[in-house]
């Protein structure tokens, strides 16, 4: 049964006389629980496909659908409260509120939802229980971006989001951080989406969709994904 699925969405730019198809017909499914990865070229269209899913933008044409629900064709209070509940987002630049602590920059998150996560909990399981009272400028990159990561499981959303997730990291603090994505999916029995230009990190999603020129190009099943400390680029 797939969860997510995106059927012939088109998405249009227009810029003076041109017509950008930064999305073309994108079909794809996701099934629940899946660790999912969307990798293309930069300009391929992949933020394009993350934002329709997240609700962020809307499609031309197609339908999107997410666990029976479809989210094509939602108005905008209905795009409000899909963004606040069912959905998780975590961005290169991790977005924290700076004057706020570890836990608060949760709490808020956590605030406007209707079956949250307790925040201490959910920051324990990414690992910074000691850490709550910090403010952002006081934590490395890593551990602002496991805030990142606690700030949207915390909305116990029924998708995580990822975008380009350790683009602001540096490689072994990458690895930690996409281990901890790969936890959640496999732990928590969450459906994680990451957005990448990295190819080298196909082998560790359960599925990869290859977004080429605003088209699918491909899509792969890995029967038996790998850890990401087995995997080097
Ligand atoms: N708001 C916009 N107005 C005009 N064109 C846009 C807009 N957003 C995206 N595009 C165009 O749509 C295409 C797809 O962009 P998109 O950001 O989805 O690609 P991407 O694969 O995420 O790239 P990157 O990895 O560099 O972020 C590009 O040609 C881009 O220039």
């Amino acid at each position: 049964m797939s969860y997510v699925t995106f059927q012939d969405v088109c998405k249009y730019y227009h810029m003076g006389s041109q017509t950008i198809a930064a999305a073309d017909h994108v079909t794809f499914t996701i099934k629940q629980g899946e660790f999912c990865v969307v990798v293309g070229p930069s300009g391929a269209g992949k933020t394009t496909v993350l934002n329709i899913l997240g609700g962020m933008d809307s499609c031309d044409e197609g339908t999107v659908l997410l666990d029976g629900r479809k989210v094509s064709g939602m108005n905008e209070k209905e795009l409000t409260s899909y963004r606040r509940h069912d959905v998780g987002f975590v961005f290169q630049f991790y977005n924290l509120v700076q004057n706020l602590t570890a836990l608060e920059n949760v709490e808020l998150a956590s605030e406007i939802c209707k079956e949250p996560l307790p925040p201490e909990q959910v920051l324990d399981s990414v690992g910074l229980s000691a850490r709550m009272d910090n403010f952002p400028a006081q934590l490395s990159g890593g551990e602002q971006q496991r805030v990142a990561i606690a700030r949207a499981l915390a909305k116990n959303p029924k998708i995580l989001l990822c975008d380009e997730p350790t683009g602001a990291l540096d490689y072994s603090t990458g690895k930690t951080i996409l281990r901890l994505l790969q936890d959640c999916c496999r732990n928590m029995n969450k459906t994680v989406i990451v957005v990448t230009h990295n190819q080298a990190l196909t082998p560790m999603a359960d599925r990869v969709i290859h977004i080429h020129n605003g088209s699918v190009a491909s899509i792969e099943e890995n029967q038996t994904p790998i850890p990401v400390e087995q995997i080097e680029w």
